[in-house]
């Protein structure tokens, strides 16, 4: 599936005992034919009144938090199978509460953002963290610099810009600043330009899975920390390469993220060894 362009291999283990191992998550990554960006593995439910666990990795193995765009892409593969719109399912980060709506959008409850350096986490105390020391390029004249960061669950920095945010060698600065020793968990890198009192335009380089065509998170992240810096208010649309989200950061606290999910292929896994066999039938649109 994919979320505005965000590559999503949902892979349902319901049925089975075992977990998708970081070998076979690695292997699926290497082939063109399975390529993605997250995987959103559902798991039979660990806690009572939750419909499913739902472990999140990386193409490059790791485990992360949240995963809004995999998320939205979770609930559109239960909802055509059930005919239910609501869900809540358990990740590493909490809870959380989803809905698809009448016309076929999904709107993903995020939980609340920590701004606490030790909850994102930074590897050093930051008072502010609406915008922290750290920059790339030059010294005197450096590319970025002061990123807001923040948590959603799982750790961003966010960079203002006044240029059009095309302009960045992200693919170069991304990895740079995911390692940097300021993020010891590492860190989704993001670049945003305002463009109205009420939306923003951004690329991600993801944690653990590098440059990608949208990333639900980051938006997230990136439109609390607008709204926190007083760049925007609290409902903006964000434009991404891969479509546009919308997010709402209510006021109690919860933050919304409102957008697509589209259905592309199936197929069976081995999630020990990452074994693939894509079914016959040809593409076909849910929702
Ligand atoms: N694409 C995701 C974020 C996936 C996890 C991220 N790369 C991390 O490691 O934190 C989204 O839509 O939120």
């Amino acid at each position: 599936m994919n979320g505005c362009g965000n590559e999503i291999l949902v892979v349902d283990l319901r049925a089975a005992t075992g977990r998708v191992r970081p070998e076979a998550a690695r292997a699926l990554a290497a082939r063109t034919e399975t390529r993605f960006d997250q995987i959103m593995a559902i798991h039979r439910p660990a806690t009572p009144g939750t419909d499913a666990y739902v472990r999140i990795l990386n193409c490059d193995g790791s485990e992360a938090e949240a995963c809004g765009n995999g998320t939205r892409c979770v609930v559109q593969a239960l909802s055509a199978e059930t005919g239910r719109s609501r869900f809540t399912f358990e990740t590493r980060a909490g809870l959380i509460l989803a809905e698809e709506h009448a016309d076929g959008t999904i709107s993903v409850d995020m939980g609340t953002p920590r701004f606490g350096w030790q909850d994102i986490p930074l590897a050093e105390e930051f008072r502010d963290t609406r915008a922290i020391e750290l920059q790339i390029g030059p010294i005197d004249a450096p590319v970025l610099h002061s990123p807001s960061v923040m948590s959603m669950g799982n750790p961003h920095a966010v960079f203002w810009v006044k240029e059009d945010v095309d302009g960045f060698a992200l693919d170069r600065f991304g990895p740079i600043l995911e390692n940097h020793p300021i993020f010891p968990e590492r860190a989704n890198i993001s670049i945003a330009r305002v463009t109205s009192p009420s939306s923003l335009t951004m690329r991600t380089w993801e944690r653990g899975a590098g440059l990608t065509r949208a990333c639900g998170s980051a938006a997230c992240a990136a439109a609390v920390s607008a709204a926190r810096t007083r760049r925007t208010g609290r409902a903006v649309a964000v434009t991404q390469p891969g479509g546009t989200l919308s997010i709402l950061w209510r006021d109690d606290d919860h933050v919304i993220m409102t957008g697509p999910a589209e259905w592309e292929w199936s197929g069976r896994l081995d999630p020990e060894t990452g074994d693939f066999q894509r079914d016959a039938a040809e593409e076909r649109e849910i929702g």
